[in-house]
């Protein structure tokens, strides 16, 4: 066997010596004992990572098994690929599988791979891609798309890979032509071109600010740092590692995992600079706020929010939106086994969250779930005060009861949910009071009646209004969101049906509001990119109050 790492190169070399100092009487045996040890480590390693590595699916078992058991050496003869395969051109169980990790800690969602032989990197990287993530793979030897096909039609994410057969640059240059973006890049092809395929890719922004460029073999042998090195490609390397290393634009580690594998990173745009030509406004515009991007900057993480309302619906979508931009969340409901069965779905997500039991229109109870947030995690940053409830009738007929039910909890509640928790934020000196008021609030929905609610949500707005002029300055702001009509189950109840027709010939969006339509703009609110709004009131309609 051809040993094709600095481990297998370590081994072979061990062995000799080994065997050396066997036919050598004058050796002692502490340096026998020595070398046997030596080699008991460099000869382990490899088969331990490989028993230790999650194993493979079974489709990438498959793809293994029919790759090392073909004879590429006929195939080449036959003139069926340009050039001798090896068969251990082949990136395999830990590679894969490391490779497979990256893209689930980078979150990448386009990967572009450069020499996907039988395609056991791209379908391993596939895995780990989302549903909707997919892998365009750069391969010159048309054989081996045929090759790969079959395997990756049985396996659920084969769907997410594109074979592009040909040159791989002509077609990073149809990829940039077309202005495509990837999150990843493996780069595993002719290593003569490693340094093209990097200066192209970085040149022509196909790599997004933030993406990770990953290159297989850098350690080439060990040929890069062993000094009387001749061979062209352990040179190449050589020099490509070192461009890397001196290229501001980009951040680089080699992981000495079988031959090598360079994990580059393209940085901020700020230290780019140097090799820009043009002049450059070196603003918060250009680096981002406090070097942060608009995304990151939406992140709520290490946030304390509270929804009430949060055990279904709305509130329930809140949470999780919340939760999911990296906010603790209390999720207070007047059904306490509604509100565990969101935390447990929170959990489930690796989301902290408690469950409260509060009825809003209660003094004591909005207190006391101020209190049990405060006293579990410290402060809150983000209250959104969501729980509301609407009864319909006729204005002639509504009664006192139903008037001052609908204001307990719409009005005089959010109100009492604004003061408790806008007193903990006026102290610290920062909050975000997201309020839930309604359409109704400035147009009157119809035909059905609801007098109560719709003047109760009118003076959430206003409520929200003052209240944001009135705490600014403190560092608290407050808004609200105005939902359309939301698709929920009592929609589709026999009564409400004929309505809903009514309702759809009003919305220019031809449809109702789904509850996960209102999931970013509370996630906006949340967080410090909205500072200077205050006192808003963020209409979300599909644009039927503009009808
Ligand atoms: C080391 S293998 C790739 C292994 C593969 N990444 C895997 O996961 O098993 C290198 C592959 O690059 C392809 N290749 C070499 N030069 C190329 C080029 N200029 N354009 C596209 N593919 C090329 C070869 O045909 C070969 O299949």
């Amino acid at each position: 066997m051809i040993p094709d790492t600095p481990v297998e190169v370590l081994v072979d070399l061990i062995t000799k010596a080994k065997d050396i100092a066997a036919t050598c009487a004058s050796v002692p045996e502490e340096l026998k004992g020595h070398l046997q040890k030596a080699l008991d480590i460099a000869s382990g390693l490899d088969e331990y990572l490989d028993r230790m590595t999650t194993k493979e699916s079974q489709p990438l078992a498959e793809l293994y098994e029919k790759t090392v058991s073909h004879d590429w050496d006929q195939v080449f003869k036959e003139g069926k690929t340009k050039f001798q395969l090896p068969k251990e051109c082949i990136t395999g169980h830990v590679e894969g599988q490391a490779l497979k990790m990256l893209i689930h800690m980078s979150q990448a969602k386009r990967v572009l791979e450069i020499g996907m032989f039988t395609g056991y990197g791209a379908l391993s990287m596939a895995e780990g891609l989302p549903e909707d993530g997919c892998l365009v793979a750069c391969e010159l030897e048309p054989y081996l798309k045929e090759f790969a096909q079959p395997i990756f039609d049985k396996s659920p994410h084969g769907k997410k890979i594109t074979v592009k057969i040909g040159s791989a640059m002509d077609t990073l240059k149809e990829l940039a032509g077309k202005g495509d973006q990837f999150d990843m890049v493996f780069i595993d092809a002719d290593k003569i071109n490693y340094i093209n395929y990097y200066n192209f890719i970085m040149d022509s922004n196909l790599l997004r600010l933030g993406g990770v460029i990953c290159v297989d073999n850098s350690l080439y042998k060990a040929k890069v740092y062993l000094k009387d090195t001749t061979d062209s490609n352990g040179l190449a390397l050589r020099e490509f590692n070192q461009c890397i290393l001196n290229d501001p634009r980009v951040e680089q580690v080699i992981v000495p995992l079988r031959d090598g594998i360079s994990l580059i990173r393209r940085v901020s745009v700020a230290s780019a600079k140097s090799l820009s030509q043009v002049d450059i406004t070196d603003d918060e515009v250009f680096r981002g706020v406090q070097g942060r991007s608009i995304l990151d900057r939406m992140r709520l993480d290490g946030k304390v929010a509270y929804v009430t309302g949060g055990g279904q619906g709305i509130g329930r979508a809140f949470a999780h939106a919340l939760g999911e931009a990296g906010a603790k969340v209390a999720v207070v409901d007047i059904d306490q086994t509604k509100a565990e069965a969101v935390v447990k779905e929170l959990f489930l997500k690796g989301i902290h969250g408690i469950p409260i039991k509060a009825d809003i229109s209660k003094a004591d109870d909005v207190q006391r779930m101020v209190d049990t947030i405060v006293s579990k995690w410290g402060t809150i940053h983000i209250a959104c005060n969501n729980a509301g409830i609407n009864r319909n009738s006729a204005s002639e007929d509504t009664s006192l009861e139903e008037w001052d039910q609908t204001f307990n909890v719409n009005l005089r509640g959010t109100f009492m949910c604004c003061q408790a928790a806008g007193r903990v934020m006026l102290k610290q000196g920062y909050g975000k009071i997201i309020n839930t008021a309604s359409m109704a609030s400035l147009i009157v929905p119809h035909p059905q009646k609801q007098l109560s609610y719709n003047t109760s949500k009118a003076g959430v707005v206003k409520m929200t209004q003052t209240l944001g002029t009135e705490w600014i300055d403190r560092g608290v702001r407050v808004n609200c969101i105005s939902p359309g009509i939301v698709d929920t189950p009592l929609i589709h109840s026999e009564d409400l049906r004929p309505l809903v027709q009514r309702w759809l010939s009003d919305i220019p969006a031809g449809r109702l509001a789904q509850v996960t339509d209102l999931q970013a703009a509370v996630v906006y609110l949340a967080s410090d990119v909205s500072d200077y709004m205050t006192g808003h009131n963020l209409v979300i309609e599909g644009g039927q109050s503009l009808w």
